[in-house]
């Protein structure tokens, strides 16, 4: 499906959806856990798969009526909780059972990460895949450390790409492993460690990237009574560890609430403002977007007791952000940056060439193609906008939510008509996306 976006002011509220971050973990950890009520989950395609792998490991996850708010039922397995506003997890309690199938993990990095490590204790073999996308995401590090601990890690193409089996009962260990590819293999090794006999000791071998997901890892970790912490080299969880709460509540999400932001901080129309709702402080580095809009001249303030950012349309311009905390943030920024005046360096990104595709290129690409111009390194992203307006164009989305997101965005500001294809792919951590911005008025027409 593809969308037109029309040139248009927007104003009001909206909600930001359900962290995906958190809701992978706590859904993870209520399974290995005897099971658990997740509130205010992100039921989205990603936060889907991860429920099928708790199921394919003997787990089971539905929408759960007794909690929070109200839920809808929906139909299918794993996808049970399509409404949901609270899910009951039954967790495989510690160890694994062997997959009655493969598990499919879709377009979800993190749920391939996190539940290769979860399949390498399991007594038999699990095998993983995804989608075309996923199947050629780096997955070598994660492999390797689960052979360091003695167990089987494999890419049945050799490649250090899914498909994977892995398997071999692991007891715990030490690893040493790259930081620079992805942060989820130390949450992985994290996560599993904990029911391990003898824990797991994380080196890294390289500067830790997306630093902050690690945070929220041990943040879920410590709620669902698991320690784990940081040491001089890298990470370290004890074994012998039970996961256990009754109930663990979601936070909003900021790598969505920043595509909110920008709107109101491009396209909020004159004497109005956009308020995002559900913007509660949490370990999510992607908060970072606030203080990357005020950097950038817009004017917006964050109410942390209240959850809310409100945001009116600035005059923007160009920045140096280090994204090497916040991957996510980098389509956002770009962005911001094409209707910025002046240049925005966007610097530390070699990362965010890692994800459902390479995004760096993906933005520089087809941002030119609105009429910003760009330049691009291995590890470095310049945008230089606001000479003349953007310009409507078709653009492509990647299959990419993120990418479909910002340039939706840019879409409000370009002049004329920008069609965004595959905007079905926000799916994937949004689904309500562009109903977010149609209830703030943009014009947003189905294709
Ligand atoms: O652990 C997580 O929830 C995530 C970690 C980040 O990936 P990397 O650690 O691979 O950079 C981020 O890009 C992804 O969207 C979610
Ligand atoms: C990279 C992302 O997620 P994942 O790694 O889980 O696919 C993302 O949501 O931008």
């Amino acid at each position: 499906m593809d969308v037109r976006i029309s040139r248009s002011p927007v104003s009001g509220r909206a909600r930001a959806p359900p962290s995906k971050s958190y809701t992978h973990r706590a859904i993870l950890a209520a399974g290995y856990a005897d099971g658990a009520r997740i509130d205010h989950p992100l039921v989205s395609a990603d936060t889907r798969a991860t429920m099928r792998a708790v199921e394919a490991y003997g787990g089971r996850v539905a929408p759960d009526p007794a909690g929070s708010g109200s839920s809808r039922t929906g139909s299918g397995e794993g996808a049970a909780a399509d409404d949901a506003s609270a899910l009951a997890v039954e967790g495989f309690d510690g160890r694994p059972d062997t997959p009655d199938d493969v598990i499919d993990c879709a377009n979800s990095g993190t749920t391939m990460r996190l539940v290769t490590a979860t399949g390498a204790l399991g007594e038999g073999l699990t095998v993983l895949t995804g989608d075309d996308s996923l199947r050629s995401r780096p997955q070598g590090p994660l492999l390797d450390a689960i052979e360091q601990l003695g167990g089987r890690g494999e890419s049945t193409r050799g490649n250090g790409q899914a498909p994977l089996i892995v398997g071999g009962a692991v007891e715990g260990g030490r690893v040493s492993i790259p930081g620079d590819v992805s942060s989820q293999y130390v949450t992985a090794l994290l996560m599993a460690g904990a029911v391990t006999e003898g824990g797991i000791d994380v080196e890294l071998e390289t500067e830790l990237k997306s630093a902050p997901y690690v945070e929220i890892t041990l943040e879920v970790l410590a709620a669902f009574g698991v320690e784990a912490a940081r040491t001089d080299v890298g990470f370290s969880v004890e074994g012998g560890q039970s996961y256990r709460t009754d109930a663990y509540a979601v936070p909003g999400d900021f790598s969505s609430t920043s595509y909110l932001l920008a709107a109101g901080a491009l396209a909020a129309e004159n004497g109005g403002r956009v308020i995002v709702e559900g913007a509660h402080p949490s370990a999510q580095g992607d908060s970072a977007i606030v203080d990357v809009l005020e950097r950038m001249g817009a004017s917006i303030e964050w109410d942390r007791d209240a959850g809310e950012i409100a945001v009116e349309r600035s005059d923007l311009r160009g920045v140096e952000v280090d994204v090497g905390d916040t991957p996510d943030l980098l389509p956002t920024i770009a962005a911001l940056g094409a209707a910025a005046a002046g240049e925005t360096r966007i610097v530390n990104c070699e990362h965010v060439r890692y994800k459902e595709t390479d995004r760096v290129a993906a933005m520089a690409t087809e941002l030119e193609k609105l009429g910003a111009a760009v330049a691009e390194e291995p590890d470095e992203l310049v945008v230089r906008g606001g000479d003349s307006d953007l310009r409507g164009a078709r653009v492509a989305g990647y299959h990419d939510h993120r990418i479909v997101m910002a340039l939706s965005v840019a879409g409000l500001v370009a002049e004329g008509e920008t069609t965004v294809e595959g905007a079905e792919h926000v799916d994937v951590s949004f689904p309500g996306f562009f109903d977010a911005l149609r209830g703030l008025g943009a014009a947003v027409e189905s294709a």
